[in-house]
């Protein structure tokens, strides 16, 4: 994959504010392309028989890091067993070594930064209440001694001794957040008051993952981070904007009168492999219309827009601004705009594309339909990223072409395996 340069992004990270953070594209990759399990026999160790998956690995260098579970075609059983190795994490000397807590650990977003930090070298506790999160995102972790997985749910007090927190955990999507309302402004309300009650009793250096819907439907374009934003406070989206501003109120009225240490990233659209097929969001829901075969579905007439940025963009941001000393709102985001429709006919395209150089005949030709206009849906949304460049040295390197590519080539590799 080439970055907006036409350079090939063969790793993600930097090194910056003394922290090395880069990691193998290929490595990563291996996690997420994992196969759910491999169909093969219950007696036949036969390495060829992965092959369905291999493509994916890019040389099958980390197979070896793949779960040995085993499809039994005879009874539609699969036998589990654990990994036979974890990916190598760094060997970092005990005053580099973080002991990481990240909230909301087990979702889309938590379990690419989970395996950023897991390579890295740290100690990662993931929570969950596995709401919209799944086992299945971090399960190739556990049992690693880096590594622990709890189900708690962040509205009730958590204690652990930790240095960091990243604190994701609250449902994003719009069909999940609306869903019970109330649960998800409790969730950004009390989760937020409980982590950094527990960041400031162990000192550890809280992050929360805000996002561009502090800006509601905004008026100003693109948006920088001192806009305050134009948000509906009693609409179907505020449970989770006007949570999101509260636990912003929050982290800084701990920040001010408790000397909290802060950061606070506020992302914009991201997309990637491990998005739960059923999120409901638009990326999703395009790529697996469009390899289904099905209608793709705009909102309205589609003239709404948004910029998408690509997991690995985002989590270099995270961890970049969680070693700053930047203490002030950022945007990470990607500055590519487009309108919905447009994004449609793009993802028509690479679907089609992907599936000519795999020899898969679509199902059948796809056609673009319109559907009703959520109520409150922002017209256009595009981040002003100049303060993450300034004082993170940030910016986003996979053009939406290349990181909407392999997103399908996940979900289509998850389709063959009836995993999704
Ligand atoms: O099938 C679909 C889904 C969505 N859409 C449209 O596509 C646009 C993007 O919708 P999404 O649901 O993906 O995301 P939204 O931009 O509305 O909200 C997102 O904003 C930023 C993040 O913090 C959140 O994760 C998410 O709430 C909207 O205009 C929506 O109406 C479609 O046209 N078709």
């Amino acid at each position: 994959m080439a970055d907006f340069n036409g350079d090939q992004i063969l790793t993600v990270g930097s090194q910056q504010f003394g922290f090395d953070s880069e990691v193998s594209v290929d490595v990563l990759r291996s996690l997420y392309l994992r196969p759910h399990y491999v169909t093969t026999s219950s007696d036949a160790e036969d390495p060829s028989e992965v092959k369905d998956h291999a493509h994916f690995l890019q040389g099958h260098q980390h197979s070896a890091y793949q779960s040995k579970s085993i499809y039994h075609a005879e009874d539609n059983t699969i036998s589990y067993t654990t990994l036979s190795r974890f990916p190598p994490v760094r060997l970092l000397p005990p005053s580099a070594r973080k002991r990481i807590l990240v909230t909301g650990g087990a979702g889309f977003v938590g379990s690419h930064l989970v395996d950023r930090l897991m390579i890295l070298g740290h100690e990662v506790h993931v929570l969950d209440n596995f709401f919209t999160g799944s086992k299945t995102t971090v399960s190739h972790w556990v049992g690693h001694p880096n590594f622990e997985l709890i189900r708690h749910d962040v509205i009730e007090p958590f204690m652990i001794e930790c240095d960091q927190i990243y604190h994701l955990a609250c449902p994003a999507s719009p069909p999940h957040y609306q869903f019970n309302a109330v649960k998800t402004i409790k969730t950004s309300f009390m989760g937020t008051l409980n982590m950094l009650g527990l960041a400031k009793r162990t000192k550890a250096r809280f992050l929360i993952t805000s996002t561009s819907e502090v800006y509601g439907d905004p008026e100003v374009h693109p948006q920088p981070e001192d806009y305050w934003g134009h948000v509906n406070p009693i609409g179907p989206r505020a449970c989770y904007d006007e949570g999101k501003r509260v636990a912003e109120t929050l982290t800084y009225g701990f920040h001010r009168q408790d000397g909290v240490d802060v950061r606070v990233a506020r992302i914009f659209n991201t997309y990637g492999p491990r998005m739960n097929p059923a999120d409901g969001r638009v990326v999703s829901n395009f790529i697996l219309q469009a390899l289904r075969g099905e209608d793709m579905t705009v909102y309205g007439d589609g003239n709404q827009t948004r910029s998408f940025q690509y997991i690995h963009d985002l989590v270099d941001g995270l961890i970049l601004l969680m070693n700053s000393n930047e203490t002030r709102p950022v945007n990470i985001g990607t500055a590519e705009e487009f309108t919905v429709l447009d994004f449609a006919k793009l993802v028509r395209d690479v679907v089609a594309k992907v599936q000519a150089e795999d020899g898969i005949k679509p199902p059948k030709k796809v056609e673009i339909v319109h559907k009703p206009m959520p109520i409150d849906d922002p017209q256009k949304r595009r981040p002003d990223t100049t303060r993450a460049k300034e004082t993170l040295d940030w910016q986003p390197r996979w053009p939406v072409a290349a990181g909407v590519e392999e997103m399908v080539r996940y979900y289509a590799a998850k389709l063959v395996e009836g995993s999704i």
